[in-house]
């Protein structure tokens, strides 16, 4: 695709499920430029869920229930459970006979195909020499892309039939034959397809020799979304979103309390990614800083308005711009003999590197070392047991307890930390413990997993809402 003046705009899945409120609105609209702008989009909110585990229950799909081996009745429930609901997706959808007659063949072909794909596999692991665990990556990319590929085509019909040229891109790569790269995967795609006179409607899973769920498991749409629209210089990278990125979860402290950054900088947004909160992923971000395409998170819902910039500017005075927050494990390692004592750091991020734990944060003093991770018991227990047999006399834990962070562009001078326990306090909350870095980006509080909705009431009614009453009081 030359380089032209086009955006690249990503619709998350949330969104994506209301995406028939999207058509005449944020799609299509009575704007001038209908073209121009190449959609990335995540499948139907719910439907991962279902083709893979649930993101925060853990409740098996398809992919947990086949990689347990309890046997075919629990995966092939689970295809069947997720076959009904991209139904039900798409019938939200689409209302014209001939658009949900192509939808209905569209899911019955590829999840017959996934799931025959599914049973040769187990017939070919039956035999000694292969192994299943050695295909797991590759069917949780395939089962993946069954969602995206959904959307994206459904989306495709919806817009068609409201007599929009838009176009299906599938970068799912259904019964392809060759090995490509994402940049390979993306440019074949494309070639040919001139988003000027098009509308191409783009599947957020691509399939590539490098695997994207390998080093990004579910955070591919933004990887693909980021990397589509470096390739093709796009001159800015949009992504929309069920709310607009605000000052703190609108579900959480209400709608009418918080605020719309309005402009951020990707060291917040890195910092959001850490905390859970995806503005967008560190990897997607770095691709689009680096390549000089400007990044902005709106609302989809409200078209008109431009959301929030994220570039790498300063800020233009400190201010908490957003406070959120995470259920973590403090991973405590008690040794006495760690006094003047090297090696238990490189050990411990060892063994946490080898169980693919996420590290949030952590603190250290004399014979302490505790680590935040993102991780779940059953990890954590084979974690312990390593660390244990390392440092046999070690004490080694491991606790529920749950992080909230003030961030900001700039937070220094506003005695965050202090302001923050203060208010804690106020609301008969306690912090386990509190840490703020010389650098004044963020300020992390640990709480009980319980005082986490509590606690980050109380910090945005203090740090963020006091702060706006007195921007409002001094205009
Ligand atoms: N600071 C925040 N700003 C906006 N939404 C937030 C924030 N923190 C949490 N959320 C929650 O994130 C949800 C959207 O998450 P996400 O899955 O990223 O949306 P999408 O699927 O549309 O990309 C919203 O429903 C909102 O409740
Ligand atoms: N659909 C995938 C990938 C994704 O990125 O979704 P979202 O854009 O809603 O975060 C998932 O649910 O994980």
């Amino acid at each position: 695709m030359a380089h032209a003046t086009h955006t690249v705009e990503k619709i998350g899945g949330t969104s994506m499920s209301r995406v028939h409120e999207l058509r005449d609105t944020l799609l299509i609209d009575d704007r001038a430029d209908l073209y121009g702008r190449i959609f990335v989009v995540s499948a139907f909110g719910g439907i991962t869920d279902l083709l893979l585990e649930h993101k925060k229950s853990g409740e098996p799909g398809v992919y947990a229930a086949f990689a347990s081996g309890e046997g075919d009745h629990g995966w092939l429930a689970a295809l069947d459970r997720a076959s009904a609901a991209m139904g039900a997706a798409h019938r939200v959808v689409l209302d014209h006979p001939g658009d949900l007659e192509r939808a209905d063949a569209f899911v019955r072909d590829r999840l017959v195909g996934a799931k025959n794909c599914l049973i040769d596999l187990q017939r070919l692991c039956s035999y000694g020499h292969f192994r299943l665990s050695e295909h797991m990556l590759h069917t949780r990319e395939l089962l993946s892309g069954l969602g995206e590929a959904h959307s994206a085509f459904v989306t495709t019909l919806m817009l068609q039939r409201a007599g929009v040229s838009a176009r299906f891109v599938d970068l799912s790569g259904w019964r392809d034959t060759g090995e490509v790269s994402l940049d390979e995967r993306i440019t074949g795609a494309l070639a040919g397809i001139d988003a000027q006179t098009e509308m191409p409607i783009v599947t957020g899973y691509a399939q590539c020799s490098e695997g994207l769920m390998r080093e990004y498991d579910r955070g591919y749409s933004e990887v693909t979304f980021s990397r589509l629209a470096a390739l093709t210089g796009a001159h800015e990278a949009i992504i929309h979103k069920e709310f607009h990125l605000s000052s703190a979860d609108p579900k959480l402290v209400g709608a009418d309390a918080v605020r719309k950054l309005g402009r951020t900088n990707y060291d917040v947004a890195d910092q959001l990614s850490n905390l859970g909160m995806e503005a967008i992923h560190p990897k997607a971000a770095k691709t689009l800083r680096q390549s000089g395409v400007p990044l902005r998170v709106t609302n989809a819902f409200e078209p008109h308005d431009p959301g929030t910039l994220i570039d790498d500017q300063p800020a233009d005075a400190p201010a908490v711009e957003i406070v959120t927050g995470l259920d973590v494990f403090a991973l405590e390692l008690f040794e006495q003999d760690m006094v003047g004592a090297k090696g238990y750091d490189a050990a411990l991020l060892e063994v946490l590197t080898r169980h693919k734990v996420r590290i949030v944060s952590k603190v250290s003093n004399a014979n302490t070392i505790t680590h935040y991770v993102d991780s779940n018991l059953k990890v954590l227990r084979r974690v312990e047991k390593d660390l244990v047999e390392r440092f046999p006399s070690a004490c080694v834990s491991s606790r529920a307890v749950a992080m909230a962070s003030a961030v900001g562009r700039d937070l220094d001078g506003l005695a965050v930390l202090s302001r923050g326990l203060n208010a804690l306090a106020d609301a008969g909350l306690s912090a386990i413990g509190a840490s703020q870095g010389p650098r004044q980006v963020d300020v992390q509080f640990i709480v009980e997993r319980d005082a986490l909705s509590g606690t980050i009431r109380a910090l945005h009614r203090a740090l963020v809402e006091s702060q706006t009453q007195e921007v409002a009081r001094a205009a």
